[in-house]
């Protein structure tokens, strides 16, 4: 590595340290290190807060454009990471260990996605060096909470002035790893929503065989989803769709039993019964019909079954159609940042539709168009797994591919 590699490493490494995973993220400590960095590249720091206690900092870095009148350009990566069990990893998830054999680095939000603005800093540096200037001003919006949905986040930030005086013409936000040499695109999120079902039944003795009871009523509802499921995931195992093409419905807790101090009670059968659904539909998926076949099959009233359903974000966008990006023709943006790769040395495969959810939708919503990328080719998808890391030689790659896409997007005249 030459000496710039190895700092753009360290800081990689140096930004992961900083535990910014829920449920308490270090928000200032991810701004204490942010700002100054983006300051020493030369652009322009704001801080921005949507929460009266101001405990969850926006960061908006900007590099003005020659031509201030035209839409700008945005970069986006959220702050915040998921937790971590660190008894389930090889090395401490804090820690940012580099596998000096494989170059790998590994850290919670090694991937997801706390690379991203390391490389957009060190790409404003490579270009700044280069004797680049941009003729569209472009913005970096580092923004907290989206992995809990955004609402204090990205959400307030969509509707604000701030953001409607950005003036913003075009997104890039993250996507997800590509375990080919071909980068992958996204041009929609799947709509995500929390299902939660609740099982009443008389209670009684663990002897006791009876119809009805919490439980039984629970596994009932729990065996209908996994049917459709089983259902959805065959169409993916089949290869006939896309994982983001389907609807996915994944059991994500279940609470039930009467504690007692060594554990739960063993001879009693309890009178409620809880399970929680993570739930995601492609935005173009028949969203009344799935929420008919919740009330109806999956936690009917008459089993004793009664539900929440909680909607994480829009739905549609602001002119009630499906939310997603044109990626022909019609949309300008497409093509340059398909050039862009290409300029960069890179194969770009077919646009997908995202199996997770980002903060994207709330920016296509508005019908500015978005796209998800995050630069890492010949890696695997670890987003919110174990041993998450992202190899040194990928992360300096995707330095040089944000060079090109910076300097294709902010160049555009049209
Ligand atoms: N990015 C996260 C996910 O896809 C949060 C989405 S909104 C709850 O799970
Ligand atoms: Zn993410
Ligand atoms: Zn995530």
């Amino acid at each position: 590595f030459t000496d710039l590699e190895s700092e753009q490493i360290a800081r990689f490494q140096e930004y992961l340290r900083i535990r910014t995973a829920h449920p308490s993220p270090d928000y200032a400590g991810a701004a204490a290190f942010l700002l100054p960095y983006a300051a020493s590249v030369g652009l322009r720091t704001t801080t921005l807060h949507f929460t009266p206690c101001k405990t969850k900092p926006l960061l908006l870095l900007t590099w003005p454009g020659a031509d201030p009148s035209l839409p700008s350009v945005l970069l986006n990566s959220h702050l915040d990471s998921v937790p971590a069990e660190p008894e389930h990893w090889a090395h401490p998830p804090f820690a940012a260990h580099r596998d000096a054999a494989t170059g790998r680095v590994y850290a919670r939000g090694a991937q997801d996605d706390k690379c991203l603005p390391i490389q957009y800093l060190e790409a404003i540096r490579g270009l700044r060096a280069a004797g680049f200037a941009p003729t569209r001003t472009l913005h970096i919006s580092l923004v907290p909470d989206e992995e809990i949905g955004g609402a204090d986040g990205f959400e307030k930030f969509a509707r604000s002035e701030e953001f409607r005086a950005l003036n913003v013409g075009f997104m890039l936000d993250e996507g997800q790893a590509s375990p080919t040499d071909v980068f992958r695109v996204f041009y929609a999120d799947r709509l995500v929503w929390r299902l939660i079902v609740k099982a009443a039944g008389p209670p009684g003795h663990g002897s006791k065989m009876f119809d009805g009871a919490a439980v039984d009523n629970l596994m009932d509802c729990v065996e209908t989803v996994a049917r459709f499921r089983e259902a959805q995931f065959g169409m993916v195992k089949a290869g006939e769709r896309g994982p983001g093409e389907v609807v996915s419905v994944n059991p994500v807790y279940m609470k039930a039993g009467i504690p007692s101090p060594t554990g739960f009670v063993m001879n009693m059968q309890p009178s409620e019964a809880e399970v929680g659904f993570d739930l995601r539909l492609p935005p173009t998926g028949d969203i009344e019909q799935i929420k008919r076949r919740i009330k109806e099959e999956w936690a009917p009233a008459h089993k004793n079954l009664i539900y929440q359903l909680m909607q994480k974000g829009p739905s549609t966008d602001v002119a009630g159609r499906p939310i997603f990006t044109a990626t022909n023709e019609s949309n300008p943006w497409w093509s340059l940042f398909e050039q862009a790769i290409i300029s960069a040395g890179g194969k770009l495969s077919k646009p997908e539709i995202l199996s997770s959810t980002t903060d994207s939708r709330f920016v296509r919503q508005l019908g500015i168009p978005a796209l998800g990328f995050s630069p890492m080719t010949n890696t695997p998808i670890l987003l919110h797994d174990n041993n998450e890391f992202l190899e040194d030689k990928v992360f300096l790659k995707g330095i040089k591919v944000y060079e090109h896409i910076i300097r294709a997007l902010t160049s555009f005249k049209g």
